[in-house]
């Protein structure tokens, strides 16, 4: 562990595989709150997010939202998800013709697709991304989690001294998108419930709970604040690590090969789709999936509080020769990107090789060096269930429609040249073979 200041206020930079296990798992009890605290009666739908809580009521909404988040529900959710990706792959198209030497940014791409998907499962309605560029709902979400005038200089003397958060409330979301928010789910589960309409989406999934609940815990603001919730947790960071993946695919075309050959297999072995089930079983995209998130983690790092003084005893007395006394109000950093690239737990850590987590090599990762997701009971709630199968699908369809090379250019991907491979891209053979290349 590493002593730092943030600003004046001391922190302590945990580097210990041994430790983070600590503070994460086994004496969770001492480290259960991150350091942001957002007030929910300030910011009533980002501080309902359970990220965002401190305590007993963190632990009250993390035990309502854990149901919904099965992969019994997530099963459900599997076909408005491939809707979305033949969207992705016809807009695709569409860009293909259009696009001259200019090429196509894969980040904006990604948005597209993933605003796509939470507009359907968590607000179900057409957000329409891959049609209009900017539209109303893009607005909505790039503003969803940005602070305006005063609230900025808030948020970085907050984050600069966090102490100070006892005594300065923030709030990130703009009163006008609270508004167009709770309007959009109040019409919605009106029209639902007025025209006994069941649509299998996680807006159906909050709506029951709301219903299900008697003792008042979980009302309509719950509803939008949780729905609300998939532009913070899924939207940014699910765009992010899907252009990533993209990026180190068009930057390896060996990993790119590879993970071909497992997807047309599968699609193959499955009447042209892609099962849920299926999904779940392929090794190579496992892989590449995670291998990306190791390289380029959304999360940088974590920051946790210690809220009882907690008493370290360290097994190796050549390191730290006695006990370390962490004391209650300490922040401690878990830092998830120096671990994920530090030499000592992975071979030459800056290049990307998914056969790190392949077979047996994916059991010798040294436990809490890779964790993209976090660990223990605060977890990413979305992970293994949202997280794998969307971020799976996208490589899925993607890879097997299109072939690289792709030049890239530093998080901006640029195709130049399509092959055509399959289905759809047979009929633009032509406009994209002219004398042999595009
Ligand atoms: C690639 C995409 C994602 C990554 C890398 C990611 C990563 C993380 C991380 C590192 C945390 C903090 C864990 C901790 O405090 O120990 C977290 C928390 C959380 N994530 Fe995700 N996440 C992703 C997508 C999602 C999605 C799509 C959802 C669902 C809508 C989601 C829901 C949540 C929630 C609710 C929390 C708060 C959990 C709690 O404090 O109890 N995440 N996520």
């Amino acid at each position: 562990m590493v002593g730092i200041f943030k600003a004046s206020t001391p922190t302590l930079l945990i580097r210990d595989p041994e430790l983070i296990r600590d503070i994460t798992v086994k004496s969770f009890g001492h480290f259960h709150d991150n350091e942001l605290f957002l007030d929910k009666d300030v910011d009533p739908l980002l501080g309902r997010n359970p990220f965002f809580m401190k305590g007993e009521e963190w632990r009250t909404t993390r035990v309502h939202l854990t149901p919904g988040f099965t992969s019994g529900k997530m099963k459900w959710i599997y076909p408005l998800l491939e809707d979305v990706s033949e969207q992705l792959v016809k807009f695709i198209e569409k860009q293909c013709i259009k696009a001259s030497d200019e090429g196509l940014d894969a980040k904006d791409v990604c948005m597209r697709f993933t605003l796509n998907n939470v507009g359907s499962c968590a607000f179900g309605l057409e957000a329409k991304c891959f049609e209009e560029d900017n539209n109303e709902f893009r607005q909505i979400a790039d503003r969803f989690f940005t602070p305006e005038g005063w609230q900025t200089t808030k948020v970085f003397i907050v984050s600069v001294i966090p102490f100070l958060s006892k005594f300065i409330s923030i709030k990130f979301t703009p009163k006008d998108v609270e508004e167009k928010l709770e309007n959009i789910v109040s019409q919605t589960l009106k029209y639902r419930d007025e025209n006994n309409v069941v649509r299998n989406d996680f807006l159906h999934i909050l709506h029951q709970m709301m219903k299900e609940c008697k003792d008042g815990s979980f009302t309509s603001i719950d509803v939008t604040a949780h729905a609300a919730g998939f532009f913070g947790d899924g939207y940014e960071t699910s765009s992010v690590v899907m252009h990533f993946i993209l990026y180190q695919l068009a930057a390896d075309l060996d990993s790119q090969t590879k993970l071909r050959q497992e997807i047309n297999k599968v699609f193959q072995q499955n009447d042209n789709t892609l099962p849920y089930e299926e999904l779940q079983k392929m090794p190579y995209l496992d892989a590449v999936f995670n291998e990306t998130l190791r390289v380029h983690p959304p999360l940088g790092s974590l920051n946790k509080v210690c809220t009882e003084n907690y008493t370290y005893v360290p097994k190796d007395k050549s390191v730290i020769s006695k006990p370390v006394v962490i004391e209650a109000g300490t922040t401690v950093i878990l830092p998830l990107y120096g671990l994920h690239r530090d030499p000592k737990y992975f071979d030459d850590p800056n290049s990307f090789r998914p056969e790190r987590f392949l077979g047996g090599n994916k059991n010798k990762i040294v436990k809490y060096t890779f964790m993209p997701f976090g660990e223990g009971p605060r977890a990413c709630l979305g992970a293994k269930t949202i997280m794998e199968i969307v971020m799976k699908m996208v490589p899925g369809v993607l890879i097997r429609n299109l072939r690289g090379p792709w030049d890239t250019l530093g998080h901006q991907l640029k195709e130049r040249r399509y092959v055509s491979h399959s289905g759809p891209f047979n009929t633009l053979k032509k406009s994209f073979w002219k004398n042999g290349k595009r």
